[in-house]
């Protein structure tokens, strides 16, 4: 038997949105174009950075026959954003309760793998996770199940928990088939109850007792 708790990252481990809004405003700068807040730019989060791109350039002067030279630009500000970002609280607790618990942890994040990579060096966050798949891993990135059925794969999970805060978590966590816990402090533009889960948490301190709780009621 082999329980696996895989999580999402920008919004669940990390509060990433404000290093995502300086980059985004760095770059705007750079083209003399004014700021934007960090509750518009939580409107671009969730589906990777062409997609977050796509959003920023329709939310400002920025122009979309530039959009290769903008991503690039904006992917070398991105790589470098981790002065502004913290890791949850209690985070770390948690993943050692689940690891002392006997659970194997994974991630799987719509965030490239160079910014991953960055953010999880920056924090000392890496040496939890023995799977990492990023949203450049696979020509697919979530809500497409593909990414997380790779990570649970690769675990060699025989019971699974998928943690995430976005709506785009929750179909992935569906259409890969596992329980979904939504973690309420996240980036989020809609309500909690628009966000199909199997558990909300707000503290994770619960965490662990949570997982205990849905991997006892899982099907054997
Ligand atoms: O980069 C994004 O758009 C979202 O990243 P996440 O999947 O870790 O929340
Ligand atoms: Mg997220």
């Amino acid at each position: 038997m082999t329980r696996a708790v895989v999580f999402d990252l920008d919004g669940t481990l990390i509060d990433s949105l404000p290093d995502m809004t300086v980059s985004a405003n760095t770059l705007l700068a750079e083209h003399g174009l004014p700021p934007l807040d960090r509750s518009q730019v939580a409107g671009f989060v969730g589906f990777g950075v062409r997609v977050f791109m796509n959003r920023l350039i329709a939310a400002t002067a920025l122009k979309a026959s530039e959009y290769d030279t903008l991503l690039q630009r904006f992917m070398a500000l991105y790589v470098q954003a981790t002065d502004h970002t913290e890791v949850f609280p209690h985070v770390r607790e948690a993943l050692d309760a689940l690891r002392d618990q006997g659970c194997v942890l994974g991630l799987c994040t719509n965030k490239p793998t160079a910014p991953m990579k960055a953010v999880l060096a920056a924090l000392d966050l890496a040496e939890y996770f023995e799977v990492a798949v990023a949203g450049d891993t696979l020509s697919v990135p979530k809500p497409d199940p593909a990414p997380l059925k790779l990570a649970f794969e690769k675990l060699g999970a025989t019971e699974a928990v998928y943690v995430g805060d976005s709506p785009v978590d929750a179909e992935t966590a569906q259409r890969a088939r596992v329980p979904f816990l939504l973690f309420s402090e996240g980036i989020r533009t809609v309500s909690l109850d628009e966000i199909p889960h199997d558990k909300l948490f707000h503290d994770f301190r619960t965490l662990p007792e949570s997982v205990n709780a849905l991997f006892a009621s899982y099907p054997h």
